[in-house]
């Protein structure tokens, strides 16, 4: 059943048109990411569901009421902002005291959910200390601790793994998604990453220009992208707009231009392959990026350059190089539809319908 509901919202800054017909729904208990390019509309979707903005049409829905005139303070809302937003002259545990202490919540229960936080955050132990005492995975789980302290039934996340380095943000991703299940919260957190989006995410609700392009699971926006603009965003996509220039490709289908995903192209040393040598291309490497457990081959085929990925256990290919490339499948857009096309050399069982 749907727990936050947005109804035809619309949303203006003066004469900017922020949001535009915004219509999504989102279940109980769900991670859902707004993802898109900066300026898309996330944060004023995400600040009009917490009411600290008002739309000028439409209706946010919690639970089946329909809040706009409810002040953000009770809707059942946590928030947690990009940088951490502690207070710097609090102890760990009056940061997350802070707000039940101000609805005048008596010590002992505080005490009582406090310490409970700090088990849940694992940071039992750290609760004298202030904010600049605590990493920065540790702060951003501080702050988790006091949007959950007043029990909310839907927990607001601004990019909250934006501030913290690599290592500890994948390390976030993952115990963030172990607590939202644990607590059976609905939450919605906003990032312009996709990777963060495609694996913590149950559902995805893709933005861009204040519009919502497309809702659905990271499988299916990944397999069916449903607008020109997923198709380039989602994966690291290049347009082509030769794309009848390759071979296989079904000359008939036509469209305005295509786009190629790494995961699409496979690229060999001349001769390495016996199973797609006769309809490979002959493409000329022009870059190679070490990515840790593979290297991204960029070649240049037709006067494109589209990327791929190699293993670093496959045989070394140089720059310079005239290697065979062949690609599986494409995605061609043809006003404003996005059809997927296998390469028709492929037998049926290779292919993806
Ligand atoms: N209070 C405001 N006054 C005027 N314009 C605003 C205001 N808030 C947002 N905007 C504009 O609305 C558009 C959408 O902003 P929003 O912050 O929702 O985008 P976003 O997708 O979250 O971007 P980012 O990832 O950069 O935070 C932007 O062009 C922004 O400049």
């Amino acid at each position: 059943m749907a727990y936050v509901e947005l109804h035809d919202i619309n949303k203006h800054f003066k004469k900017f048109h922020a949001s535009k017909n915004i219509n999504f729904s989102i279940e109980k208990g769900k991670l859902v990411a707004l993802l898109g390019p900066s300026g898309s509309g996330k944060t004023t979707i995400l600040r009009m569901i917490a009411g600290l903005e008002n739309p000028d049409s439409g209706e946010v829905i919690i639970d089946g009421k329909v809040v706009n005139n409810i002040p953000g303070s009770e809707r059942g809302i946590g928030f947690v902002f990009q940088n951490y937003a502690l207070f710097r002259y609090m102890t760990v545990f009056d940061n997350i005291a802070f707000g039940l202490r101000v609805k005048k919540t008596p010590e002992s229960k505080v005490k009582e959910r406090v310490n409970e936080l700090l088990e849940l955050i694992n940071c039992q132990g750290l609760e004298k200390r202030y904010p600049s005492q605590l990493s920065g995975g540790q702060q951003q789980r501080v702050a988790f601790a006091r949007a959950l302290a007043h029990n909310p039934q839907i927990l607001l996340l601004d990019e909250p793994f934006a501030a913290i380095d690599a290592k500890v943000r994948l390390e976030l991703r993952t115990w963030l998604r172990q607590m939202i299940t644990r607590l059976n919260i609905t939450s919605i957190f906003v990032t312009h990453d996709q990777d963060e989006a495609i694996e913590v995410a149950d559902e995805i609700v893709v933005t861009n220009k204040g519009r919502v392009e497309q809702v659905g699971s990271p499988q299916e926006l990944y397999k069916n992208p449903a607008t020109p603009f997923v198709a380039e965003f989602i994966g690291n996509s290049v347009a082509v707009e030769n794309y009848q220039d390759f071979r296989y490709f079904d000359r008939k289908q036509e469209g305005e231009k295509a786009y190629i995903r790494p995961e699409f192209v496979s690229v060999f040393k001349k001769g390495e392959s016996i199973q797609y040598a006769n309809s490979a291309e002959e493409g000329t490497v022009c870059d190679k990026i070490f990515r840790g457990s593979s290297i991204e081959i960029k070649v240049k085929i037709h006067g494109n350059i589209i990327s791929a990925i190699r293993s670093i256990n496959d045989a070394e290919i140089n720059l310079g190089e005239k290697v065979d490339v062949f690609i599986h499948r494409l995605y061609i857009v043809k006003d404003n539809e996005v059809i997927l096309a296998n390469n028709s050399s492929l037998v049926e069982e290779e292919m993806v319908i």
